[in-house]
């Protein structure tokens, strides 16, 4: 599922947090890309373990809790602390695909990536290219969000950052394993949900919502790890 989270901050929070970015100290991109990746990678991104990025870290995390959309979406199980990045000078991550199982720096906890997000910081306007673009069996999608807006996409497609040929793209990117490791099984449950909100706004609380709600959940004890 390929999926925009619209509004994850609001303009305000973006622009306290584009000024810690802009005074943070950038390293080279290459240190947490694989081998495959490290050949395609050509960025900057904030050192995991900074005091930027874990405080702007604990403010994504604290929006994407509140936020319904993303909860029904991803059901997440486990999030990776969020890394930050800044592409410029015509700088540019080529076509990759996530390492499968990433270890959260510090611990011994590791995180199957299921789901990859790119939180947009840049408005579209601030930069040319700098497009992610994805590939699924329908083709190539090319993603440029808004400030504040978050796009969601199987960690398993390929995908890739365009040339920033000019301005600056500052984003976060990190990765979740959901409690459904199958994005079918998870797209059904997501469709699922909001019908089911949906209905619940037009009705009142029916016998049949009940057990609609009865379904879903059922669903989910069934494919859920936890
Ligand atoms: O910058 C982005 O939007 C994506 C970054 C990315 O694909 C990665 O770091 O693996
Ligand atoms: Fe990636």
């Amino acid at each position: 599922m390929l999926l925009k989270i619209p509004q994850l901050l609001t303009k305000a929070q973006v622009a306290s947090c584009k000024q810690v970015l802009l005074d943070a100290d950038w390293a080279d991109g290459n240190i947490t890309a694989g081998y495959q990746s490290a050949q395609a990678k050509h960025n900057l991104q904030l050192p995991e373990n900074s005091p930027a990025a874990r405080q702007l870290g604990d403010l994504v995390l604290q929006a994407l809790a509140q936020n319904k959309l993303f909860m029904s979406a991803a059901l997440p199980l486990k999030i990776f602390p969020p890394l930050f990045n800044c592409y410029q000078g015509g700088q540019s991550f080529g076509v990759h695909v996530d390492n499968a199982i990433r270890q959260v720096p510090g611990t011994p906890v590791k995180v199957r990536t299921d789901l990859s997000m790119t939180l947009f910081f840049s408005e579209p306007e601030e930069y040319e290219g700098g497009e992610l673009v994805i590939e699924d069996t329908y083709g190539a999608h090319s993603v440029k969000l808004a400030a504040g807006d978050m796009v969601l996409y199987p960690s398993t497609s390929l995908h890739k950052v365009t040339p920033v040929t000019r301005g600056r793209r500052l984003a976060s990117f990190f990765w979740l394993q959901s409690m459904v490791a199958s994005d079918e099984k998870r797209s059904l449950l997501f469709d699922m949900d909001m019908a089911i909100q949906s209905l619940r706004q037009q009705l009142a609380d029916s016998r049949e919502i009940v057990q609609l709600t009865g379904v879903y959940h059922n669903l989910l004890r069934q494919w859920a790890q936890t």
